[in-house]
């Protein structure tokens, strides 16, 4: 399954446009005049090694850090807003360490997350059939992948123009990446994603376009698939072998990072 068109497929406007991005994290340049655009469909994968700036990136993106530079969503300019005001013009955040309320059971972490007036409740428990059943469940108790699926329930629950989800796979079990990698991909259907991802076969499976980062700058942007194919370039920017991004099932070599 393939679900997005790439940064360098489709000539429509795209959803999310960032031109000349930078931001300093104590003193320490992190993102470093960074470019790219998200089409307004499909996932696009942000990529890179350990410590490159992806979760800077869209930090910076949302205003979570301080940053200079245009980040345009839907053509409108959002870099000199407030986070609270991006979100609520739509651009959905799913954080890299989920941040679910602990001592909150999972239906109160969900209807603290509704914005809009008819949230689509419909779609989250088609989606996230078992967190219906653990509706009352402390969120705090939750498998990691548990926790990951009320994170992106969250994000998924409001009409978003677009969603940043930062290593929704991290940690989790094979079975469970292949689970959140389904949902990512029936979430796509509805909402274009920036997905930043380590696991390769995911980024196979799920992503249209790629964006690369190395030392806080783009260093590659095109079809994820020609990346993937391209054994020099993922040795040059990630640094692993082209095992990492054979073709493969994420329920099964979902972990093989
Ligand atoms: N709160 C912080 N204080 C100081 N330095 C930070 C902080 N957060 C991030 N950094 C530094 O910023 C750089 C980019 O980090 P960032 O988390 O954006 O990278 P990343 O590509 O998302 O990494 P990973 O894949 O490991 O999550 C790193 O050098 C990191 O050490």
């Amino acid at each position: 399954m393939n679900t997005a068109t790439g940064p360098a497929s489709g000539a429509a406007t795209p959803i999310l446009r960032v031109a000349g991005l930078s931001a300093r994290i104590a003193g320490q340049q992190v993102v470093e005049d960074v470019s790219f655009s998200v089409p307004a469909t499909g996932i696009t994968a942000l990529l890179g090694r350990n410590g490159v700036g992806k979760t800077s990136t869209i930090k910076a993106i949302i205003g979570l850090i301080d940053r200079s530079g245009v980040v345009e969503l839907g053509g409108e300019r959002i870099d000199k807003e407030a986070t609270y005001k991006i979100i609520k013009r739509g651009v959905g955040y799913v954080p890299e360490d989920r941040e679910v309320f602990s001592k909150l059971t999972v239906a109160e972490n969900l209807r603290l997350a509704e914005r809009d007036a008819a949230p689509r409740r419909q779609l989250v428990e088609e989606l996230f059939p078992d967190l219906l059943a653990r509706s009352g469940q402390m969120a705090g108790t939750l498998s990691g992948g548990q926790q990951q699926m009320v994170s992106l329930a969250r994000a998924l629950l409001n009409t978003n123009k677009v969603l940043l989800v930062d290593e929704p796979t991290k940690g989790l079990a094979p079975r469970i990446v292949g689970e959140v990698a389904e949902t990512l991909a029936e979430a796509a259907r509805t909402v274009p994603i920036l997905l930043v991802e380590q696991n390769l076969h995911v980024v196979r499976q799920l992503a249209g376009g790629a964006v690369v980062l190395s030392g806080g700058r783009v260093v590659h942007t095109g079809p994820a698939r020609d990346f993937l194919d391209d054994a020099a370039l993922i040795h040059r920017h990630l640094g692993v072998s082209t095992d990492a991004a054979a073709p493969g099932d994420p329920v099964r070599r979902g972990a093989a990072q």
